[in-house]
C-alpha cells in the first residue's frame, strides 16, 4: 500500500487526551489534506502541543483514533515516525555542532544511505540559504537560521508530512518571512503536507490553506481564513474570529517573545 500518497495524511476521530482528570484534548476530528499547509491556533494551554505529540507518537492518546501518513499512531508508531518530520517548540539543533554536522547527524538518524548523504545535505543547505554558514557552530546562528536548520534536519528524509510547533516564535519579520518561504518551497518541490501551530494570525493568513481553532481541547472551528471571517461579518479579521471563539482566553495568547528565551538548549553548550 502506497500510504504516502494518501488523500489525508492526518485523520483523527474522537482523539482525546486526559491528564489525571483533566481533558486536555477533547474528541478532536481532524482531516488534513495531502499537500496542504494547515495551521492550528489556540490560546496558551488550548492543547495544541499535546495534540501534536499524539500525532507524532510521543504521547499515547487516552481515547480515539489517529492515522498519520496512513499509519496508526498507537499500533504503527514506527511507520508514523519514518514518514514524518517534526520540529518541536524547543530547540532541537545541537549548538556545539556546525550546521553541516547537525545535518549529518539527522541523515544518519533517518537512515539515509551513506552515498546519498552529502548530496542531500548540500541540497538542504542551498534550499535554506545556509550553505555559507554550514561550517559555523549552530550556537552562533541567529534564531531564524536555527529554525531553518531544524526544518532542513527534519525534512532530509523527504517526509510525507512535516509537523512544526510554532516554527516562527520569536523571529523578527525578515527571519519569519524566510522560514515561510522555505515552508512553501518544501510543499512546492516535494508536495510535503504541513501542519503547524502558531499564535500569530498573520502567519495563518499568509501561509495556511486552512486553519483550525483549538479552545480548551476542542476543535471549535475549521476552514479557510476567508470562510471563518465571512461567518463573523463582512469586515471581520481573523483576530475577530479568534476572540469570538475563545472569548476572554484570547488574553492568554502570547505574541512574539525572544527565541533564545524560549529555546534554551543551544546555550547549554555555550
Ligand atoms: N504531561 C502533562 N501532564 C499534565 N498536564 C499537562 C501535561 N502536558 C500538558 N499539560 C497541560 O495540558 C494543557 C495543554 O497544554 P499544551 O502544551 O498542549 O497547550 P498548548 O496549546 O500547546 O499551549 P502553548 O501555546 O502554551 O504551547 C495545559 O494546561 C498543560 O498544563
Amino acid at each position: 500500500m502506497q500510504r504516502s500518497q494518501l488523500e489525508y495524511p492526518i485523520r483523527t476521530t474522537g482523539l482525546t487526551k486526559i491528564f489525571d482528570d483533566r481533558v486536555v484534548v477533547d474528541q478532536v476530528e481532524l482531516n488534513v489534506r495531502s499537500g496542504e499547509i494547515f495551521g492550528l491556533i489556540g490560546p496558551n494551554g488550548a492543547g495544541k502541543s499535546t495534540l501534536i505529540k499524539m500525532l507524532t507518537t510521543l504521547l499515547p492518546p487516552t481515547r480515539g483514533e489517529a492515522t498519520v501518513a496512513g499509519y496508526d499512531v498507537r499500533r504503527e508508531a514506527r511507520g508514523v515516525r519514518s514518514h514524518i518530520g517534526y520540529v518541536p517548540q524547543l530547540l532541537s539543533a545541537d549548538g556545539a555542532l556546525t550546521g553541516y554536522e547537525n545535518l549529518l547527524l539527522s541523515a544518519r538518524l533517518y537512515l539515509i544511505p551513506r552515498r546519498e548523504r552529502a548530496a542531500r545535505i548540500k541540497e538542504a543547505l542551498a534550499m535554506t540559504g545556509l550553505a555559507d554558514a554550514s561550517d559555523r557552530l549552530a550556537q552562533h546562528y541567529s534564531g531564524g537560521m536555527l529554525r531553518r536548520l531544524e526544518i532542513a534536519q527534519s525534512t532530509l528524509h523527504r517526509p510525507t508530512l512535516l509537523i512544526m510547533d510554532e516554527p516562527t516564535v520569536g523571529l523578527d519579520p525578515m527571519a519569519r518571512d524566510a522560514v515561510w518561504d522555505h515552508i512553501r518551497d518544501l510543499r512546492k518541490r516535494f508536495g510535503t503536507t504541513i501542519l503547524l501551530t502558531t499564535h500569530v494570525m498573520g502567519e495563518v493568513e499568509a501561509l495556511c490553506d486552512r486553519v483550525g481553532i483549538l479552545h480548551r481541547g476542542r476543535l471549535e472551528k475549521l476552514g479557510t481564513a476567508n470562510e471563518l471571517k465571512a461567518e463573523i461579518g463582512p469586515n471581520a479579521t481573523l483576530d475577530d474570529v479568534f476572540v469570538h471563539i475563545v472569548g476572554e482566553d484570547a488574553g492568554k495568547t502570547e505574541g512574539y517573545y525572544d527565541v533564545r528565551q524560549a529555546r534554551r538548549s543551544v546555550t547549554a553548550h555555550e
